[in-house]
């Protein structure tokens, strides 16, 4: 099952669900759309190495837009910032923007019940294409959870991304033990 508009509204009003900013317009029937921060970042490096702290370098989108490069991987981030309480969020793109080329997650696109925070798009294209900070480049649909939570994971001490941001972050793996 996923909320449907009226239930993400009614969840919104409860402060199961939290998006900010929140324009009612970019509800839709079955989701809400999320808008591209106007911050980018690439790897340092071309090799990464998932036992280590890959360093990241910023870009900020000009007025004009910036042109993402086929072959590399861009980690952007949402303008919103969400909260979800009681349900499941998943990010997932968006028909126009796939049509464009434009993959917005590398398989991440699961979020946690607990997850307070804008969302690192991990984005790749398949030919060069204009972006622009404010486009819309994703959607956000919300599962039902079955069952209790024992770890939300606002209250895991040791969950990655949720230290509020509005830039994306790195790969945090190197903090795995394995
Ligand atoms: N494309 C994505 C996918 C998820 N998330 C956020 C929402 C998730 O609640 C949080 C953690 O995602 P995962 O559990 O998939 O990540 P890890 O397992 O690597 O991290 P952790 O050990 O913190 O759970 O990251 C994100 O910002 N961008």
């Amino acid at each position: 099952m996923i909320l449907s508009d009226k239930r993400i509204l009614e969840e919104i009003e409860k402060g199961n669900i939290v998006i900010e900013p929140f324009h009612r317009e970019y509800l839709g029937s079955n989701s809400y759309d999320v808008h591209l921060g106007k911050y980018l970042a690439v790897y340092r490096d071309h090799e990464l190495d998932a036992k280590k702290h890959n360093q990241i370098e910023e870009i900020e989108i000009p007025e004009e837009g910036y042109v993402l490069q086929p072959g590399i991987l861009y980690l952007g981030v949402t303008q919103e910032y969400t909260e979800t309480h009681a349900f499941v969020p998943f990010l997932e793109g968006k028909s126009s923007t796939g049509r464009l080329g434009i993959h917005i997650h590398a398989t991440a696109g699961k979020g946690d019940v607990g997850f307070c925070n804008t969302w690192t798009l991990e984005i790749s294209v398949v030919q060069p294409v204009r972006v622009y900070a404010g486009m819309p480049i994703g959607q956000l649909i919300y599962f039902p959870v079955d069952g209790e939570v024992i770890n939300t994971y606002n209250r895991k001490p040791d969950a990655k991304y949720n230290q509020r941001t509005y830039k994306p972050v790195e790969s945090m793996m190197w903090k795995n033990k394995f």
